[in-house]
């Protein structure tokens, strides 16, 4: 029985990291490892001693290697793990939170209003929505601001002269926690060229975050969700109100203490 559990998470554990390094360089890094090391079975299995005591030393320091090659995926991985380990939703904790916290909406007319006139005189916005963090350290790569949801703040802010527009917005509990925020950009191989660091630092932030990102993009004012890394393109405003309807109630949801307006 042990053994089935041992199986089952060892299988999880790889599949998830897949997940991660998927379209990434760190693949061929991986792969271009794994090719190595068979390489070093076959030369030991044949007793072909030069190179197997070659290839020897360098499987000696593999793992040292391996965490120096691998560091900004590991780091993804473990954000990930700090992020689904939520303390905060832990049943004793929820008992001392205050009512006011339960009661929270996210007001999403105001966004996708906004949404709408900048795609309409093709403003560049990134905007990402939190449902259960607050995101601090993003916030803190970034001027922290805490101010309602409103269509003209978030025009303000995007204004291509406001010295808020670069960047990031965090919106969290129906508040905008900060602007400027530089988030992580994605690895993915697999984005077309055309899609520009705006778009990448969106895909990156949810990668790594259990997040909604909105992006209306400068060049051609196309509005898109992005979503674990997925991106949906050139959306109208009912398909975005859609999709952020879904992320808040999403089974995942480890809050479900925000409602919709
Ligand atoms: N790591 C990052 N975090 C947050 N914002 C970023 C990041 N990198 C770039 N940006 C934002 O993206 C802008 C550059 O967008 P760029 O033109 O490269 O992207 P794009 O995806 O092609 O979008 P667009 O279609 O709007 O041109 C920067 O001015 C900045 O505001």
């Amino acid at each position: 029985m042990v053994d089935i559990i041992d199986i089952l998470m060892v299988s999880i554990l790889l599949f998830n990291l897949y997940k991660l390094i998927r379209g990434s360089v760190a693949l061929k890094i991986f792969l271009g490892i794994l090719s190595l090391y068979l390489v070093y079975q076959v030369v030991k299995a044949t007793e072909m001693e030069l190179l197997s005591a070659l290839l020897g030393q360098f499987m000696e320091v593999g793992v040292m290697a391996a965490i120096i090659l691998f560091q900004p995926e590991i780091r993804k991985f473990l954000m990930l793990v700090g992020n689904s380990t939520d303390f905060k939703n832990f049943p004793l904790l929820r008992l001392f939170r205050s009512r006011k916290d339960k009661d929270t909406e996210l007001d999403i007319s105001p966004i996708v209003e906004a949404m709408k006139e900048m795609g309409a005189s093709a403003t560049g916005a990134l905007m990402v929505i939190s449902k259960d963090d607050a995101l601090s350290y993003y916030a803190d790569t970034g001027d922290h601001l805490d101010a309602k949801i409103s269509k003209r703040i978030l025009l303000s802010i995007f204004f291509k002269n406001s010295p808020l527009h670069d960047g990031a917005v965090l919106i969290y509990k129906n508040r905008i926690t900060a602007a400027r925020c530089i988030l992580p950009v994605t690895e993915n191989q697999n984005i077309p060229a055309t899609m520009g660091l705006r778009h990448r630092a969106g895909i990156g932030m949810t990668e790594v975050t259990n997040t909604a990102v909105l992006v209306v993009s400068e060049e051609t004012g196309q509005m898109s969700y992005i979503r674990g890394g997925r991106i949906f393109h050139n959306l109208s405003t009912l398909e975005i109100r859609q999709k952020l309807k879904e992320y808040f109630a999403d089974s995942t949801d480890r809050s479900n203490k925000i409602s919709l307006k």
